[in-house]
């Protein structure tokens, strides 16, 4: 038997236009290669097992070696193989049609790209770094004979009898001279790491050395000897392939650690696990969160049959679980497609759907389960909460229910468990809730503790995202206000309508503004005469709450503020009229002392704002030094 043929393609040289479009992707024609051995290992194994198959099974490892002096890369299998007629019509027609299909749809096309992307290449991506290709196959039926078939990349290829003696397929890439770099045995374990490091069939990659204990020395010290042991690139039976009952903790945390071995244990996991509508497993985990989310996003992996595909999740996990960690295996997600094709894509859909739940089901679990570790862990947890809150209609009318605030004691409250606890106290004259809040408890010492005098609570919100949940919690809760602690006066924040006289004639009310517009001497800061309680501060500082709220959204990319941020911050200045201070000021005789007083007292206020600072901070220390020497 031997036979010249000709591949049916219509387009000739085919091969330059794609080698040099799929130029980033060379590396994959080892996933696909070795996917294919590993696919027809399960084949042969499966017809075993059917007693279809009842000859030897034999090893079946999956074999990849290579040969620096002949320049060549196998892939050997003991598979199901191929008789001549099959590689004829699995390779010839299949295997090349892709490629048929790739070169018609290109020449129309304007962007390569994601043309590219729609194409699985299989077999055929062998010729995006071989020149020459041989197929050395002997099919496990009975009588089959061996055939070899060898294609030096163009539409040409020649099939004969073949010498393979033992049932399987072996793949040998001639590998050419611009892709010398995958005749580096580092380059392959690499390749292999990534993308073979779950398959479920064993590869092997030439050797390695290993350290074994090997008795001990005359002083009783235990010896090591390095011995020589099969390179097995995987873990041919990963966790999320088991069923969670047969799993404990510590697999979990094992297998965590086996893919992100530098990281800190996550706080806890999700086993996923669906056959229908789609076939999806993995676990994602939770982990703990540093500053630095940049660094922890798209470390989710997806696998398609064990098989790596990428860790470029998007739009199959909602983007608010992007920092999450783990692994999605499922065949249903279209691979090697564009993203708007993704996007589109009914089962994506439905996949994200259904994390999105799994995850927004597994933290009310917790919280109803564990209430108290679900506290502990709420700092690192609550990012996800708030975030998935303002992007998730649907997450959000879950997490209503175990989303927490937490107060400056460290105390947490549900939203329904802090409504009930304020509503007595801060519900303004308008029947409004008044949610007070610190964003920097330490700075906001003074308007903290005035507001706890007053029988306030007082939340902390300090966490990035959090500007913008006030946003969204504001809009979503009924008649509630969310106001920062420090953003006006406590009775203005929550105006209870309990007036106050101010003692002071217009007159006087008026020449007192002046005086301490005057010593401020800068038009950003607007001076009011107020009329509150004698034992109030005499003066208070403020931004207010939405010029900061507007210049804070623009500060975390809240999108389309971008006014705010050229202005320059502006300040409430309220001065007490009914602080004995105002009255000393008015009886002062010379413009210096009012201005001396006046002064004083701004800068005072600024200094609990934490605004004091530079020469002005100096110059107050200097004023104050002089004053206790008078
Ligand atoms: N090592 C092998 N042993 C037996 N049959 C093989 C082997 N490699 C390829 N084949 C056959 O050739 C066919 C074409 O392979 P190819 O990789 O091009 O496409 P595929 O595996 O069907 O799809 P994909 O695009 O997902 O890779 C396979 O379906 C299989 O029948």
């Amino acid at each position: 038997m031997q036979e010249k043929g000709t591949i049916s393609i219509h387009t000739e040289n085919i091969f330059p236009i794609i080698k040099k479009f799929l130029y980033s992707d060379h590396e994959i024609f080892l996933r696909e290669l070795v996917s294919n051995a590993v696919d027809a290992t399960q084949k042969i194994k499966r017809l075993a097992s059917l007693g279809e198959y009842t000859g030897d099974l034999g090893e079946t490892r999956v074999e990849v070696e290579v040969n620096k002096k002949k320049k060549t890369i196998t892939i050997k299998d003991a598979g199901i193989g191929m008789t001549a007629e099959e590689i004829k019509k699995y390779i010839n027609q299949i295997a090349f049609s892709g490629a048929t299909e790739f070169v018609e749809k290109f020449k129309d096309a304007g962007d390569a790209k994601e043309i590219i992307g729609k194409f699985g290449l299989g077999f055929y991506s062998a010729f995006m770094v071989a020149g020459k290709v041989e197929i050395d196959s002997l099919s496990y039926q009975e009588g089959a004979e061996p055939a070899k078939w060898i294609c030096d990349g163009s539409t040409e290829f020649e099939i004969k009898e073949g010498k393979r003696k033992t049932r399987g397929t072996t793949i040998t890439l001639h590998v050419n001279e611009d892709s010398e770099e995958f005749l580096e045995e580092s380059r392959i374990q690499g390749i292999l790491d990534k993308y073979a490091k779950f398959l479920p069939i064993e590869v092997k990659f030439g050797e390695k050395e290993e350290s074994v204990e090997d008795g001990e020395d005359k002083e009783g010290k235990k010896k090591w000897k390095t011995v020589k042991k099969d390179n097995i690139i995987n873990n041919t039976a990963p966790i999320w392939t088991k069923s969670p009952s047969d799993l404990t903790d510590e697999d979990y945390l094992k297998f965590y650690k086996e893919l992100y071995p530098f990281s800190e244990d996550p706080l806890f996991w999700i086993h996923l696990n669906v056959d229908y509508p789609f076939e999806l497993t993995g676990i994602l985990y939770f982990p703990k969160l540093k500053n630095d989310f940049e660094m922890q996003k798209n470390k989710i992996q997806l696998y398609s049959r064990q098989v790596f595909i990428t860790d470029e999740v998007k739009d199959v996990v909602p983007e608010f679980l992007m920092l999450l960690h783990g692994i999605i295996d499922s065949p249903d997600i279209p691979l090697n497609v564009s993203r708007s094709y993704l996007q589109s894509d009914g089962n994506v859909k439905k996949i994200n759907t259904y994390i999105t739940k799994k995850v927004a089901d597994k933290l009310g679990e917790l919280f109803k389960k564990e209430r108290e570790s679900y506290e502990k862990k709420w700092d690192d947890i609550g990012l996800f909460v708030k975030y998935g809150m303002i992007s998730e209609e649907k997450f959000y009318e879950k997490a209503t229910d175990y989303a927490l605030v937490k107060n400056t004691e460290g105390k947490c409250f549900t939203l329904k468990e802090y409504e009930a606890q304020i509503e007595a106290n801060q519900t303004d004259k308008d029947g409004n809730k008044v949610w007070l809040y610190a964003n920097n408890p330490a700075k906001q010492d003074a308007f903290i503790s005035s507001a706890i005098d007053k029988g306030y609570d007082v939340l902390v919100f300090d966490s990035p995202i959090d500007s913008h949940f006030i946003n969204h919690m504001e809009s979503k809760l009924e008649k509630t206000q969310i106001k920062r602690v420090d953003s006006d006066n406590l009775n203005k924040l929550i105006d209870k309508d309990e007036k106050r006289e101010l003692v002071l004639s217009d007159e006087q009310k008026e020449s007192l503004k002046e005086v301490f517009s005057k010593s401020i001497g800068n038009e950003n800061f607007k001076v009011e005469v107020e009329a509150l309680s004698p034992s109030d501060a005499p003066v208070t500082i403020t931004m207010s709450e939405f010029m900061r709220r507007m210049k804070e959204m623009q500060a975390t990319g809240g999108g389309g503020f971008n006014m705010f941020g050229a202005m320059p911050d502006t300040y409430d200045v309220s001065v007490n009229g009914n602080h004995p201070l105002a009255d000393k000021i008015l009886k002062s005789e010379a413009d210096d002392a009012k201005q001396g007083l006046a002064k004083q007292a701004v800068d005072l206020a600024m200094l609990s704002q934490g605004l004091l600072e530079g020469k002005a901070l100096t110059d107050f220390i200097k004023r104050s030094t002089e004053l206790l020497g008078k």
